[in-house]
């Protein structure tokens, strides 16, 4: 997989979060997309995953050297952020079972996720009973096992103590062989293992001064 994206920009409302921002990301490489509280990490990575539309500029996807157009990069992409819900109503199983029926997962079966989410015991408990570290967790294993070419982390160890962060980072490893992955982050733990940084600061937009009479 491979996105490319042309002097892209977006704004909210007259305020600018960012412009001009190409770049170029491809399969088999680890990205952070960096910058301080607000700086506009989420809205790249949002805009990346197709939820959110530029206010300028361009993302084109490529499997191969064909283009996938924006309403079909669901089927490649598997995304695990703060402001991404779960299904509150299902069990920990029935949520699995319910996502496997759209993202297959990567090697393991359903049954055996909760196991490697070390989150057996909760297997029949609602999800909307979990604590904020339990469904991070369960945000991050199944984005991590859907066999998916795209893996977005938008503060992938938000929530986590010491031992979630280090299941993320060995879980991480497991799955990132040959897949593009996108970190939005300011904690370097997170990120320090990956091939790129993107400080999207760099981008912020800055209006010509105006020149006084
Ligand atoms: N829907 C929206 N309407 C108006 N402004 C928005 C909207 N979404 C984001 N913003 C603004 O865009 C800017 C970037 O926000 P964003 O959430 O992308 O930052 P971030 O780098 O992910 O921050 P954090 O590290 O705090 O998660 C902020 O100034 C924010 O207020």
């Amino acid at each position: 997989m491979q996105i490319k994206l042309s002097s892209l920009g977006k704004r909210f409302n007259y305020e600018w979060i960012f412009r001009n921002l190409s770049y170029e990301f491809v399969s088999g490489k680890a990205y952070a997309v960096l910058g301080h509280n607000g700086s506009g990490k989420s809205t790249l990575l949002s805009l990346i995953s197709g939820y959110q539309l530029p206010s300028e500029g361009t993302v084109s996807y490529f499997m191969g050297n064909s283009e996938v157009p924006v309403d079909q990069l669901y089927r490649h992409l598997a995304l695990a952020a703060p402001y991404q819900d779960l299904l509150e109503e299902l069990t920990l199983e029935e949520m699995v079972l319910f996502h496997t029926r759209f993202k297959p997962l990567r090697g393991i079966t359903p049954q055996q996720l909760p196991d490697l989410l070390q989150l057996q015991p909760a297997r029949h408990k609602l999800v909307r009973d979990f604590s904020s570290g339990m469904r991070q967790r369960l945000k991050l294993g199944l984005a991590l096992y859907s066999d998916t070419p795209l893996l977005l982390l938008d503060e992938p160890t938000t929530n986590l103590d010491q031992a979630g962060v280090n299941w993320y980072l060995e879980h991480l490893d497991r799955n990132r062989q040959g897949r593009l992955v996108l970190i939005g982050s300011n904690v370097p733990h997170e990120y320090s293992f990956c091939d790129e940084q993107l400080p999207i600061h760099q981008f912020h937009y800055k209006a010509p001064e105006r020149k006084r009479s």
